[in-house]
């Protein structure tokens, strides 16, 4: 069985060496989608009876782990040192610095990895992080699969 939790953010980014738009510092409202799999848990009076696991503890642990930190947060590619520079002068700037330029493809991919040792199975359901989804804006978005094709 697959579930997906959905959850949104807003973050700041540019992508230094495009040669349109997308170079300009600019925000999204970023969509993540993560998906895992595991068996149904069959545990009669367990709070979890008949979850993969329970939606609420999804969105906690990816708050926790990932989201809070992202949310309106400046995402910076560690090379793109105008805007790192920048970013490090102003007081209290909730900037986070990546190693990797911050498109679609590279934030799902660093999002899965973050996240797969986060959801571990505790019911011996096999539970595990199948794929992170990640949309830039509604009409685009990336996936980062378990079965890496990077
Ligand atoms: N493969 C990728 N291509 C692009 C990425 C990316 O992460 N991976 N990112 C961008 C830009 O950051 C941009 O924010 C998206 O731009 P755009 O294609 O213009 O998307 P819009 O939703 O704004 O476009 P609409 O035509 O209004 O739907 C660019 N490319
Ligand atoms: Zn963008």
């Amino acid at each position: 069985m697959f579930i997906t939790r959905r959850l949104e953010f807003d973050a700041g980014h540019r992508i230094p060496d495009h040669k349109s738009q997308c170079r300009h510092l600019h925000g999204h409202r970023y969509v993540i989608e993560i998906t895992l799999s595991g068996q149904v848990i069959d545990k009669a009076g367990d709070a979890a009876n008949g979850m993969v696991m329970d939606f609420s503890q999804v969105k906690h642990l990816a708050k926790q782990h990932l989201v809070d930190e992202w949310d309106h947060a400046f995402l910076a590619f560690a090379g793109d040192s105008a805007i790192v520079d920048f970013l490090n002068s102003l007081p209290d700037h909730k900037t986070v610095i990546l190693d990797r330029v911050p498109t679609a493809e590279n934030l799902a991919r660093i999002a899965f990895d973050r996240l797969d040792a986060v959801y571990r199975d505790t019911y011996g359901n096999h539970l595990q992080l199948e794929q992170v989804r990640l949309y830039e804006t509604p009409n685009c978005w990336a996936d980062a699969l378990r079965a890496k094709l990077d």
